[in-house]
């Protein structure tokens, strides 16, 4: 069965086409810049990059049917016809109370997603894009939906609850729900398997260290906490959000600048973190550049970077009274030695030993960090939220079969 994932943002749609059988991914893409005036599509088979300048892709269905084209395409194509592609899966970043689990799209379920706008107006509106687009290119394939919230769903009130009157969390649900589940969950699993234990005998603290950020406490293989909340704003200071800050920053700040809270909220989200501090990118990769070239606020942005992250370690062992491994995930997590050996200088309380060696090593395999007799391992596993969502559309997919 060959199953397209489609993680739809709200100017960009990224693709991967799995064959099921194998779990090979046949081709991989992404269409940026869409509803702007020259839109680039990039797509890979077998790790040859072909990248296709299209212009003016101005919606999501229109990005969507390119990318069924290419798929198609008499050179670069990997399908006879897009009747080869039997269920679609969509990565879907805020599934509310409502979803616990992955589910087949139907009307009951867009109406849940849409109800969720609020809460994830940059996300949420765009999947929905991506399924209707779906929908008009390809009216009879299944699609499933997959939630960065649902695997912090086992989260208890202890952790998800916000610290304010009630009847607000019962009135418009304002609670913490955390995102990169999928994420999360994949990268514990992996890791107990790397460890050879089953995971509900584990502690682990995960940290998916990307351009967003989000570390987790996974007790027994179940969420135990997360560090973003409501929105994917909390937490971590990541790329350009500024993760944790005290909440009357905002009404200061509106006061003060005589700003909106519109435009309050678009400095928290885009203008903060990596790129404010250091003044020179949200990318890891130019910050770690910049520092090295003695850029006094890089340094700066790297060490709270990093310590923001230690924090979090240790307040989540702190939660789950030990832990048994860490886990890096994600694009930094999983190619910044730098980074690592940072966030690590400070646990030496724990027990961890790392290995500078193993530290630099680049396999995209599983790895310990830590020296053989460190008292608890640090890990580099690396993510595949696209594998997990395209396994739960399979099994969905299959489910559906059976029944008709
Ligand atoms: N070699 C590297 N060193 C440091 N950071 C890196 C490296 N490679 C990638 N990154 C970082 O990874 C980030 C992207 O992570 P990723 O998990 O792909 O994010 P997202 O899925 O949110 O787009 C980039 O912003 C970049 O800073
Ligand atoms: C939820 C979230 O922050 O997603 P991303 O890391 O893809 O921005
Ligand atoms: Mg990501």
């Amino acid at each position: 069965m060959n199953i397209l994932v489609i993680n739809a943002g709200s100017s960009s749609v990224k693709y991967q086409l799995y064959d099921m059988e194998t779990e090979f991914v046949l081709a991989k893409g992404r269409v940026e810049r869409i509803g702007m005036d020259s839109s680039i599509l990039t797509h890979e088979v077998n790790h040859q990059p072909e990248v296709r300048e299209v212009s003016e892709i101005l919606d999501h269905t229109t990005a969507i049917k390119k990318v069924l084209d290419m798929l198609t395409h008499r050179k670069f194509g990997v399908l006879r016809n897009i009747a080869d592609i039997q269920a679609v899966g969509h990565r879907v970043v805020h599934g509310g109370e409502t979803f616990s689990r992955s589910v087949l799209v139907d009307a009951q379920a867009k109406l849940e997603i849409r109800k969720l706008f609020d809460l994830a107006p940059l996300h949420n509106p765009a999947h929905m894009m991506g399924i209707a687009a779906v929908e008009e290119n390809l009216p009879e394939v299944p699609q499933a939906v997959v939630f960065d919230t649902a695997f912090h769903q086992t989260m208890p009130p202890s952790s998800f609850l916000y610290a304010i009157p009630t009847v607000l969390y019962r009135k418009h649900q304002i609670r913490r729900y955390g995102f990169h589940g999928t994420s999360h969950d994949y990268v514990s699993k992996k890791a107990a398997e790397f460890l050879g234990r089953p995971v509900e005998e584990l502690k682990l603290v995960t940290c998916h260290i990307g351009n967003g950020a989000s570390c987790a406490a996974i007790l027994h293989g179940e969420s135990y906490d997360t560090s973003m909340g409501m929105t994917p704003l909390e937490g971590l200071m990541m790329g350009t959000r500024s993760g944790d800050l005290d909440p009357a920053v905002v009404p200061f700040t509106i006061n003060k600048e005589d700003l909106t809270l519109n435009e309050v909220n678009s400095m928290l989200n885009k203008h903060s973190g990596l790129l404010a501090i250091s003044g020179v990118s949200s990318d890891m990769r130019e910050v770690v550049d910049a520092m090295n070239e003695g850029h006094a606020n890089a340094k700066l942005a790297f060490e709270m970077y990093a310590y923001r992250i230690r924090k979090y370690i240790g307040a989540y062992v702190a939660a789950m009274d030990g832990v048994d491994a860490i886990v890096f995930t994600a694009g930094v997590g999983e190619n910044s030695a730098a980074l690592r050996t940072e966030v690590c200088k400070g646990l030496t309380f724990l027990g961890v030993l790392l290995d500078e060696g193993r530290n630099a090593d680049r396999s995209p395999e599983p790895r310990r960090i830590t020296t053989d007799d460190s008292r608890v391992s640090v890990l580099v596993v690396p993510t595949n939220e696209e594998l997990l969502i395209a396994r739960d559309t399979y099994r969905l997919a299959k489910e559906l079969n059976q029944n008709i």
